[in-house]
This record gives C-alpha cells, sequence and structure tokens, in this order.
C-alpha cells in the first residue's frame, strides 16, 4: 500500500485515468473482469491503489462498464482508499480506446500529466508508475513502461484455411523489441490531442501519438504489471499477492 514516507514527486499535477470497462471475455464467463476478486479484492480496487499509491497522483478516475458506473461508485466508497486521493466514476464504451477517451473527458482544467492504466494490470508497483511519471516530468510526452521478450517471434501471413498452418514471413530481431505495459504517461494536452486526431483502433495510447509523429520512450517495465488476460494469469496473480503477504509477514 501507499507510503506516506516517499516524497511526492513535486510539481506538475498528475491523474490517473483507468480502463476497467471491458467484459473480459479471454477470462472466460463471469462478471465483467476488473470486478473479479484477488485474495478476496476486486481487481480494480487493487488496480485503484496500486496508482494512488503513488504520491504524484492526486485524481483517479475509474471508467466503468457503461452499466456499471452507480456498482463501481458503491465498491469505491466501501473499500480503504488513501484520503490525499480524489476519485471519480464515468462509464466506459465499446472499446478501450472509447472508454479512455471518455475518462479524459471528465479531467477537471489544470491536470499536467495524464497517466492511463488497465483495470487489468492490478499488481503494477509503485515504482514502475512513479518512474512513469518522473520521464514525463523530465519532458517526454509519452512514456510506457516495458520488458524485453522472452520468446522469439514470428510475422506470419494468415493461413490458406481457418486453423491451418500460417506461413513466417519474417523474424524481427528480439533485442529491438519489448512488450509494452501500462501505466503509460503523457503530457495531458498531447494524449488529448491523439485522442482527437487518431481514428483508427488501436491497442494502446502510446501508438496514438506515435501517430502524431512525436516520441515515445520506454522505460523499465515490471514483471509483476502483467494483464490479467486468461485464466492462468489469475492463478499468478493470486501467487503474487501470497509472495506479498508473505514477504510482509502477515
Ligand atoms: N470497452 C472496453 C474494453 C476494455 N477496457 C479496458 O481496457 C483494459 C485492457 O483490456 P483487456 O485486458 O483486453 O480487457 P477486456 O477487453 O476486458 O478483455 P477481453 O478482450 O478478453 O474481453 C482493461 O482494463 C479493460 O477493462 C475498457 O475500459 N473498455
Ligand atoms: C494497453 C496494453 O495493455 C499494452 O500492452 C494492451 O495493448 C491492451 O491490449 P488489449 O488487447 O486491450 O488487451
Amino acid at each position: 500500500m501507499s507510503d506516506d514516507s516517499r516524497p511526492a514527486p513535486s510539481g506538475a499535477r498528475t491523474a490517473a485515468v483507468i480502463p476497467a470497462a471491458g467484459r473480459g471475455v479471454r477470462l472466460g464467463p463471469g462478471a465483467p473482469k476488473a470486478l473479479r476478486t484477488l485474495n478476496g479484492t476486486p481487481m480494480l480496487i487493487h488496480a485503484v491503489r496500486a496508482m494512488a499509491a503513488s504520491r504524484g497522483v492526486r485524481l483517479v478516475v475509474v471508467v466503468a462498464p457503461p452499466d456499471g458506473a452507480a456498482e463501481v461508485k458503491t465498491l469505491l466508497d466501501s473499500h480503504a482508499l488513501p484520503e490525499r486521493t480524489d476519485f471519480v466514476v464515468v462509464p466506459g464504451g465499446d472499446s478501450r480506446q472509447e472508454s479512455v477517451r471518455l475518462g479524459l473527458d471528465a479531467l477537471p482544467p489544470g491536470i499536467d500529466i495524464v497517466l492511463v492504466h488497465d483495470a487489468a494490470r492490478p499488481l503494477v508497483p509503485v515504482d514502475t508508475v512513479d518512474a512513469v511519471i518522473e520521464a514525463v516530468r523530465d519532458g517526454a510526452p509519452a512514456v510506457v513502461p516495458a520488458l524485453p521478450l522472452a520468446d522469439t517471434v514470428k510475422q506470419v501471413e494468415p493461413a490458406a484455411v481457418p486453423g491451418g498452418p500460417e506461413p513466417v514471413v519474417a523474424t524481427p530481431e528480439r533485442a529491438r523489441l519489448r512488450a509494452v505495459q501500462t501505466p503509460q504517461g503523457f503530457d495531458h494536452a498531447t494524449l488529448v490531442r491523439a485522442h482527437e486526431t487518431v481514428t483508427d483502433n488501436v491497442t494502446d495510447d502510446a501508438s496514438m501519438v506515435e501517430q502524431l509523429g512525436l516520441p515515445v520512450v520506454v522505460v523499465p517495465g515490471h514483471e509483476e504489471a502483467f494483464k490479467v488476460t486468461r485464466p492462468l494469469d489469475l492463478v499468478l496473480a493470486e501467487a503474487v499477492l501470497a509472495r506479498r503477504r508473505l514477504n510482509d509477514g502477515f
């Protein structure tokens, strides 16, 4: 949880937008993914606490499932969260991109830096959050945490028949590839412009800034910032939390 002895990154006013409106189809049937529990606590609450743990973050905007904003408000009210942080809940949209835009629309004037963080990455450590904020404060318009890949990657052509073998066309140089996580951090005005300008569907916010022709930089990500996507990821997340409980001595 938050460590109040940690110095607040000074100066810039930072908000976090948490897109949490997805269904979690790849996780299988059940409640919307962000509302499913890890160690008895909804994934979304873990993600909100991960953002609020950074003393740089003064406002968290949660983008709830379209028909679930009231339920999410109740959820936030019923869990202990840092008092120094304000929380706002808005309903989301049909795509992650639309949900992020709706979250941006809810930001008050005066925000300099925006973090966009998947509710589906509930266990990101605060040091990673702070490193992203710091890199934006140092002047990068867009910052992504990322890790080197463990697997070799192949670029393929579509299979001739569904489920058939896919021809390999290239093997990109692995040393230059990174697996990108969140929170991604942005100069507020840049991210708003990216969302106003880029109309094709993309899978992360940084690629919208790339399309504006602006620089995006990578800072080290963290293994525990993995995305809960498939059922096995739930097992890993529970194991990470169990290890943290052990290390914390309770
Ligand atoms: N319409 C959407 C779709 C996704 N998200 C959010 O975007 C993040 C990353 O998306 P992903 O892990 O793909 O979540 P889902 O879309 O829920 O997963 P799936 O594709 O398996 O349904 C999640 O926190 C998810 O809640 C969102 O806010 N609005
Ligand atoms: C934003 C993201 O988490 C970075 O890795 C990822 O692109 C989200 O993709 P998804 O298809 O919505 O899971």
